[in-house]
């Protein structure tokens, strides 16, 4: 019985990427403050579903099914299939499980998971060896494998590494292939005398044809699926901050497991300033990891933290003196990456995983929240004054 169960709900699930009824994210927000996803937002993601490369599988088709049905037509509302319905009974069930979630916040699950779906379809195969790896079409992101450490390099130092819109994807596309890669460990730094000076401030001086809001809304969902790869990123992941960090390169260091920093460097977050509100999901881990008020000064004054200072908070594991610090820092991970693969991994899940669904939770939120931000006039007139050259940190 267990079998013919199975087979037919394998042969339902095969139909369902062609139907109208499709899946999203594996973690449910329960209906709190998540960011508002609009109809057009959720239509797209129908369309998407379509276009998916990978079979996502029979367990994601359902949760995609079930918030489908919840975004649609709200809580199960049918009477329960029979028990020898195979597989009206099991999208029941998926559907019935979801109890009261509200329309809004299944929609905005569909979305989440649907965005994950097509960013990991897009990566390259599971076993593709680092060294074959193919480099991202630009130079400005340098990927290398060597001693079991897969090296992700911010390569645009006449611009201080600020991230391009063309660097966010190449650098989730980097963390996917590492996720899967033969290397034990990952690590992220820069080129030249930054680590990097955050956002570039010029993605916004290009508004495509739907105007303000709708380079608000690419914004956030790029920057959703950025900070979503980190927070999922299943290695040991190791920050080397190589010079003065601004912005979103400070805030997504919550979200590593070892932070390691040159006397040099600087942590910066001046989102005041630019009339933005903080991300990198730093609204929730810095008053986790350095107490609400020191995490206030940073993400509410600005206040620019030296790496000894980020240290005493937490945010920095180890400071190193700048003219020893590639040597002593690289010596170190090499000797760490002899550890056994596997246990660095599983005790890297078990710190992390049970916190999980709430980071993507307040990413979405704090997403949700720029999105609205990058509209104002704060906002804009703090960037127009940057890209005029009148304003600097
Ligand atoms: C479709 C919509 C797309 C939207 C994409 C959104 C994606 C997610 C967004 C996530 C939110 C992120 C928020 C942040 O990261 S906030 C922080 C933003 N960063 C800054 O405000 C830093 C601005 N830069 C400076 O203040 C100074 O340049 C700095 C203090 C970093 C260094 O000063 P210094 O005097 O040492 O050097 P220069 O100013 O001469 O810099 C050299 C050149 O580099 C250019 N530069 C540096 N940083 C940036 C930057 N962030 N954006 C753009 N350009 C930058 C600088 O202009 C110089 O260029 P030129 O030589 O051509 O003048």
């Amino acid at each position: 019985m267990a079998g013919l169960a199975g087979r037919l709900a394998r042969r339902w699930c095969s139909g369902l990427l062609r139907s109208p009824l499709q899946v999203p994210a594996l973690g449910l927000h329960m209906g709190g403050p998540a960011m508002r996803t609009s109809q057009k937002d959720f239509n797209n993601a129908v369309n998407q579903v379509k276009l998916l490369k990978e079979d996502p599988g029979n367990e994601v088709k359902l949760k995609l099914y079930a918030l489908y049905k919840q975004a649609t037509e709200g809580p199960c509302n049918v009477p329960k299939p029979g028990v020898l319905d195979f597989i009206n009974k099991t999208k029941w069930d998926a559907w019935n499980a979801l109890g009261s979630l509200s329309k809004e916040a299944a929609r905005q699950n569909y979305v989440d998971l649907v965005s994950r779906l097509s960013a990991s379809s897009e990566s390259p195969s599971p076993e593709a060896p680092a060294a074959d790896r193919k480099q991202p079409e630009s130079d400005t992101l340098v990927v290398t494998s060597e001693d079991g450490i897969t090296t992700i390099r911010l390569n645009r130092p006449t611009k201080k590494n600020a991230l391009t819109n063309q660097m966010y994807h190449d650098i989730m596309a980097a963390l996917q292939a590492a996720s899967k890669d033969e290397s034990v460990i990952t690590v992220l730094t820069g080129s030249g005398d930054y680590y990097c000076s955050g956002n570039d401030l010029t993605n916004f001086a290009s508004v495509p044809p739907g105007g303000l809001e709708e380079m608000a809304r690419r914004g956030a969902v790029l920057l959703r699926d950025f900070v979503n790869c980190f927070i999922d990123f299943p290695k040991p992941l190791v920050a080397v901050v190589n010079g003065p960090a601004v912005g979103i390169s400070v805030t997504v260091l919550g979200l590593f497991d070892v932070v390691y920093a040159t006397d040099r460097a600087t942590f910066h977050t001046p989102f005041s300033h630019l009339g933005q509100s903080p991300e990198g999901c730093s609204s929730y881990t810095f008053p986790k990891i350095m107490g609400s008020s020191k995490a206030a000064e940073m993400l509410i004054f600005g206040k620019k933290l030296t790496a000894q200072e980020a240290c005493a908070q937490g945010l920095v594991t180890e400071v190193f003196p700048d003219g020893t610090f590639q040597k002593e820092v690289w010596a170190r991970l090499k000797a760490y990456s002899k550890l056994p693969p596997n246990t660095m991994r599983i005790s890297k899940q078990i710190i992390r995983n049970r916190e999980r669904e709430t980071l993507h939770t307040v990413n979405a939120e704090e997403c949700r929240v720029l999105r609205e931000r990058w509209q104002s006039d704060e906002c804009m007139n703090a960037i127009a004054s940057f890209l005029s050259r009148k304003a600097k940190l």
